[in-house]
């Protein structure tokens, strides 16, 4: 068969699966179109209301078209962001150079924001979550439902806790999570990539076409270029997703290094070892097969170590000699790289628990980060306590 001829039937199956994919989305009913609204605005925060408000565009017999996006707002060159996004129709700080739907509407009030939503997305670095929240208490539907697409956990009096059941607890909403091999910047720029909701239906499920069910998530999230598989595994991607920046911080210093793809290889074995392990430790509902079988679990890992903030920021570490801080102002304009903080929560939880010698890649990201311990005694300090080696 000839090249043209193979590229047409290609672009053949491409129409016909997207046409069967909009058949179906047609055929799924609700009641009233769920109103979607999305808190945060940062890399990813704009990203996803990009993708949401593309679809509820599309869908609007699903989803109310119009998606507020609360913005904490603040000046570009003395212009607040909030109007920049709304007229010129792009995250100029956040999400530069990447055109946003005239449907989404970006919102400095938060409760204004999020007071009718059916479906609230939380898209934020998670330090600010508990504030946040704080200030949601009482002001959303109770018959709101959560997406959260952050990684990271909140320790405090309840233990280690997911941030999606931090969110249920508070608010009293179920809550679900987002999570995959998801550079912002490569979604926001329509390359083709995978992503894993999680997401269980409530105790109170108001029935189909009522209420929100792995249908419409699916609808909500899915683009031809974000491909989406839906489970119920929400523990397990948000564990991932957590403490991949972890092990990703680890790789950026044996690379910062310059060691090679070997060590960073060996970083990436031991930190999914540590992962697993945690998830089996912590949150025995989390299903081992999720960390291979999904977006959310090793492609994840890969993607992030391969090229995302945190190994960015551990890489400028290693070659400046900069603190984490210091590294992450100075390369992310504003942005954040969550592995700081996790590495932190991690060791606070694991030391509470007398459990740091069980998790040595984990401990050794903390000692380098927050204790100046040196960079090359990474092998040293894993080697120690590696379960996986046999001697
Ligand atoms: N950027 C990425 O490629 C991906 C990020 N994630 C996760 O998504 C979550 C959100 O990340 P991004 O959107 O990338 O955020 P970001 O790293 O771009 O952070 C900037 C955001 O933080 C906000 N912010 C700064 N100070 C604040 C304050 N005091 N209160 C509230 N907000 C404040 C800024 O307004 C801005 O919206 C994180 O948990 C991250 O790990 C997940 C997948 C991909
Ligand atoms: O979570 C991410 C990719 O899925 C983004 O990772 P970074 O925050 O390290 O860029």
């Amino acid at each position: 068969m000839a090249a043209s001829d193979r590229l047409n039937q290609t672009s053949n199956i491409l129409d016909k699966s997207i046409q069967k994919s909009n058949s179906q989305l047609s055929l799924l009913q609700v009641d009233t179109p769920f109103k979607v609204c999305v808190v945060g605005s940062g890399n990813w925060g704009t990203t996803i209301a990009k993708v949401v408000s593309e679809n509820t565009a599309q869908h609007p017999h699903l989803f109310e078209p119009k998606v507020n996006m609360w913005v904490f707002d603040e000046k570009i060159e003395g212009t607040s962001l909030v109007s920049i996004i709304n007229n010129k129709h792009e995250n100029v700080k956040y999400l530069p150079n990447i055109p946003l739907p005239e449907n989404l509407v970006a919102n400095p009030d938060l409760l204004n924001t999020v007071g009718d939503a059916d479906i609230i997305i939380f898209n934020i670095p998670h330090q600010f979550l508990p504030k946040i929240v704080q200030q949601m208490k009482g002001n959303i539907k109770p018959t709101a439902r959560a997406i959260s697409c952050l990684k990271g956990f909140e320790v405090g009096k309840k233990g280690v806790q997911l941030l999606s059941a931090y969110v249920e607890d508070e608010l009293d909403i179920p809550c679900g999570a987002l999570s995959g091999a998801n550079l912002a910047p490569e979604v926001a720029k329509e390359n083709w990539s995978e992503t894993t909701v999680a997401y269980q239906l409530p105790k109170d499920y108001r029935g189909d076409g009522k209420d929100v069910d792995h249908r419409v998530l699916k609808a909500l999230f899915h683009r031809p270029y974000f491909h989406v598989s839906v489970i119920e595994d929400i523990a397990g991607i948000s564990i991932a997703g957590a403490l991949k920046n972890v092990v990703a911080l680890g790789c950026g210093f044996v690379e910062g290094l310059g060691w090679g793809n070997n060590a960073s290889a060996a970083i990436q074995r031991v930190g999914l070892g540590e992962i697993i392990k945690f998830g089996q430790m912590f949150f025995p509902e989390s299903r081992v097969e999720t960390y291979y079988q999904e977006s959310a679990g090793v492609a994840d890992l890969i993607t992030t170590c391969s090229g995302g903030r945190n190994v960015r920021v551990a890489k400028h570490m290693a070659k400046s000699g900069k603190s984490a801080l210091d590294a992450e102002k100075e390369l992310l304009n504003g942005q954040s790289a969550q592995g700081i903080i996790t590495c932190k929560e991690v060791h606070e939880w694991l030391e509470t628990c007398e459990l740091l010698h069980e998790f040595p890649l984990f401990e050794a990201v903390y000692q380098i980060v927050y204790n100046n311990v040196a960079m090359d005694k990474i092998p040293d300090l894993i080697d120690e306590l590696d379960e996986f080696r046999v001697e």
